[in-house]
């Protein structure tokens, strides 16, 4: 199957996490550990299929979760080899189910990389001196060209199934099984939020760390086109036949700008014409969609997911109702966000003003962004 699979690993019983239930069953800001971090994959744009490997013990409990599910084994690396086995995706992630905190461009860095390398994973350069011992300093360590690993870490799936399979010891992670295997990895850049949940005071500081989190943006956008000669218009991301046509530098979606704007707005990264200039001929008759990508994918790389936006088009023809839904599901694709998260409203405006006279069409539109 071509595409991307997450492939999380939840089959470990979280001993050194203590409190009676593996953590990755306990609350979190009153959410599981692990519906935190299937929802980190499942909302991604760029993620295709999510796999969860349990714990034998716990696959009955596979049915509240919504996800494609395995048994795992008596070792992280045996979990995911059979997590492997349960994809035919092209590509995978393979992510720690303790790692709730997992942000959505940390995702992107990793599947971006995984265009031009077989494997791919974060990590953090090691800043602070290090020092060997055991309760007495004897000896220092050179801590240049070291880095902390985390998870997801990406990799062509049949190359890494086979390094798995070539596999002799319980390697600590998949970027171990690949080196042994002779892949070469790429380091993407760690996230300083993106914790492992280990010790029972992990779990203090993944709350604190979310409530820090809880940053939400909004922003509006205002757009007007004037009619003119044509045969048809572009609202949201939709051809609808018309005797008449927008004008405009691009192809004059007037919707479509709006929540472009509304989103650039949320972010405080100006309009479409500071990313786009009208007076570069580039952009002469594009089509809109490559603006209202360009402001999701900034929103990703801020680290901030698209919640909602709802657009309200103002016009006495032509009549939107009949393609809405169309209209919907059209800029859903565009941002990655599903279809229920994207509003077209339509109003006239009882034949008053200039969209009254049918001159033109204006529209409206809000944006909310939550830190991701
Ligand atoms: N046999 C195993 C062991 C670990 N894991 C998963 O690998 C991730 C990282 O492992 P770790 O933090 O060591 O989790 P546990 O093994 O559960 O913790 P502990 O070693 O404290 O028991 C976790 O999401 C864990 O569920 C797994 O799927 N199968
Ligand atoms: C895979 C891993 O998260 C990379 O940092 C880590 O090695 C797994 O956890 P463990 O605590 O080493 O078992």
């Amino acid at each position: 199957m071509p595409g991307t699979a997450a492939i999380i690993v939840a089959a470990g019983r979280g001993l050194r996490a203590g409190g009676g239930v593996p953590k990755q069953w306990r609350d979190l800001a009153g959410v599981p550990v692990l519906e935190r971090t299937i929802n980190a994959f499942a909302a991604h744009p760029m993620i295709d299929e999510v796999v969860v490997v349990l714990h034998p013990d716990d696959i009955n409990r596979c049915a509240t979760l919504g996800v494609v599910c395995t048994p795992g084994g008596a070792t992280r690396q045996a979990s995911v080899l059979a997590g492997l086995l349960a994809t035919q995706a092209d590509r995978v992630l393979i992510h720690d189910a303790a790692r709730p905190l997992v942000r959505a461009s940390l995702i992107d860095r990793v599947c971006t990389a995984l265009d031009s390398h077989v494997g791919a994973a974060p990590a953090i350069a090691v800043t602070d001196a290090l020092w060997r011992g055991d309760a007495m300093v004897t000896g220092l360590q050179d801590r240049t060209g070291l880095y902390r690993a985390q998870t997801p870490q990406g990799f062509d799936r049949a190359a890494i199934l086979a390094a798995h399979r070539a596999a002799l010891s319980d390697a600590a992670d998949d970027v171990a099984v690949a080196l042994a295997a002779g892949l070469d990895v790429a380091i993407v850049a760690g996230d300083e939020d993106n914790i492992k949940i280990t010790h029972a005071d992990d779990f203090a500081r993944a709350a604190q760390l979310m409530e820090r989190r809880m940053d939400v943006r909004l922003g509006n956008g205002y757009d007007v086109h004037r009619f003119g000669p044509g045969d048809h218009v572009m609202l949201c991301g939709v051809k609808l036949p018309f005797d008449r046509g927008l004008q405009g530098h691009s192809d004059a979606d007037v919707g479509m700008h709006a929540v472009t704007d509304a989103i650039y707005g949320a972010l405080g990264q100006g309009d479409i014409g500071v990313h786009f200039p009208p007076t570069d001929p580039q952009w002469k008759g594009a089509e809109s969609h490559i603006f209202l990508r360009h402001a999701a994918q900034m929103a990703r790389d801020m680290g901030f997911a698209i919640s909602n936006v709802d657009c309200t088009l103002v016009c006495e023809y032509p009549k939107v109702g009949p393609h809405q839904a169309a209209m919907r599901a059209a800029m859903a694709e565009i941002l990655g966000i599903a279809p229920d998260r994207v509003s077209v409203k339509a109003t006239t405006s009882e034949r008053l003003g200039f969209t009254g006279r049918g001159e033109g069409i204006a529209a409206l539109a809000t944006a909310a962004l939550m830190s991701a």
